[in-house]
């Protein structure tokens, strides 16, 4: 049972307006500053970005999944060749989620007890039993800076019984994933359950926290609940949540929810939205997302976003981008994953501006007022 890793996070300032903060990170990788979001790094890759690319659109810290790397290629071949840094050739931090909920949102037929989950494996059927120990045991072996407890993700629609009997057995998970726990230096997170129930929050929160992990993330969010209903958690969680160490929300978010997270003093964020966006040609820029293969765009010669201080921002044009997606080209994908990561990135370090300013809470109404959705 390992304690905490104590003194890897430090609050350097507080947006006195607000529950926004300025934090460091520091892991054997590379110390981050917070808010930061996470690109999504599933199969060990950012897709269609190099570590080049990540370096050169500013990321800090991403983010990699314990399921697909357990079924492909295996965590103990990514171990026996130097683990997950070396193998993708990332030298920054990185983290792992702990495969709970891709069992769920990914696995083929499924079942839930006190062991673990039972799942068929989504590329060949095969069958598989992931546990609480088995996933610390992989988080381990792919050498993350900062790794997730197993815990259950319950759906959006499950009912109050349902959510009260999960968190409590995601609490047992949780204790056992501490037991489990024994690799040095390597932060192990908990994991906040509990649905859109209020009461049922701070009941998980009050287990988890007791059982004492190096942060603390919400997960159970952005899984089809209404906006407000998010912001109602993250509002009714952040203040129970121990000040002096990293507030993660798995999943999160669109650019207007990651504000929203960081005015109520959230730190860390990750969310396939920017990369899966990218590839659809849904791009976000300072008016609002755009629709790059909109016919609009067509014989349009002026850049993406004229606000954004990126490669593609400053070498391409809307047309290009258009043509690019049409034709199918894998360049679309790159120019435009690259500007959708910057964007958020660029967020990001806009946000850290405003709270070491202490106008955050000024920056967040003029957020709001930029963004026209015009989805064109
Ligand atoms: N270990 C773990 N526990 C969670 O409760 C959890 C909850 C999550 N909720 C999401 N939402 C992802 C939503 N995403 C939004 C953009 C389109 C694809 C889905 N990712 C999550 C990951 C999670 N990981």
């Amino acid at each position: 049972m390992r304690g905490r890793v104590s003194g890897t996070f430090s609050v350097i300032h507080r947006d006195a307006s607000c529950g926004a903060r300025l934090g460091s990170l520091k892991t054997p990788h590379g110390e981050i500053e917070t808010p930061i979001f996470m690109p999504v790094g599933t199969n060990a890759t950012v897709k269609a970005m190099t570590p080049e690319d990540l370096w050169a659109v500013h990321a800090q810290i991403i983010l990699a999944n314990t399921y697909h790397l357990y079924l492909r290629p295996g965590h103990r071949l990514v171990e026996s060749l130097g683990g997950l840094h070396r193998f993708m050739n990332w030298s920054g931090p990185i983290l792992t989620d702990s495969g709970g909920f891709q069992v769920f949102s990914l696995g083929e037929l499924r079942k839930i007890s006190e062991e673990g989950v039972k799942f068929q494996s989504h590329l060949d059927g095969s069958y598989h039993v992931l546990t609480p120990e088995l996933s610390i045991k992989i988080q381990e072996a792919l050498g993350a800076d900062i790794i997730m407890c197993f815990d259950e993700c319950p759906a959006a629609t499950a009912d109050y019984d349902y959510v009260s009997r999960s968190l409590e057995m995601t609490t047992r998970w949780a204790k056992r994933c501490k037991e489990a726990h024994s690799r040095e230096g390597q932060q192990l997170f908990g994991i906040i359950q509990g649905g859109m129930h209020h009461d049922l929050r701070a009941r998980s929160l009050n287990e988890i926290c007791a059982i004492g992990f190096d942060g603390y993330a919400l997960g159970g969010l952005s899984v089809g609940e209404e906006k407000e209903q998010m912001y109602g958690v993250m509002e009714s969680c952040a203040p129970l949540m121990p000040q002096d160490a990293p507030r993660y929300i798995m999943g999160i978010g669109a650019p207007e929810d990651l504000v929203e997270a960081v005015w109520h003093g959230f730190d860390m964020f990750d969310c396939v939205m920017p990369t899966r966006n990218a590839r659809n040609g849904m791009l976000f820029t300072s008016q609002g997302r755009i629709n790059i293969k909109a016919k609009a765009y067509e014989e349009d010669g002026g850049p993406l976003d004229p606000a954004c201080g990126c490669h593609v921002c400053r070498t391409y044009s809307r047309a290009y981008l258009r043509h690019l997606y049409r034709a199918g080209e894998i360049l679309a994908s790159q120019l435009n994953t690259y500007h959708n990561l910057y964007y958020y990135l660029d967020l990001m370090r806009r946000m850290r501006g405003a709270i070491r300013e202490n106008r955050f809470t000024e920056f967040r109404r003029d957020f709001y007022g930029s963004q026209t959705d015009n989805h064109v």
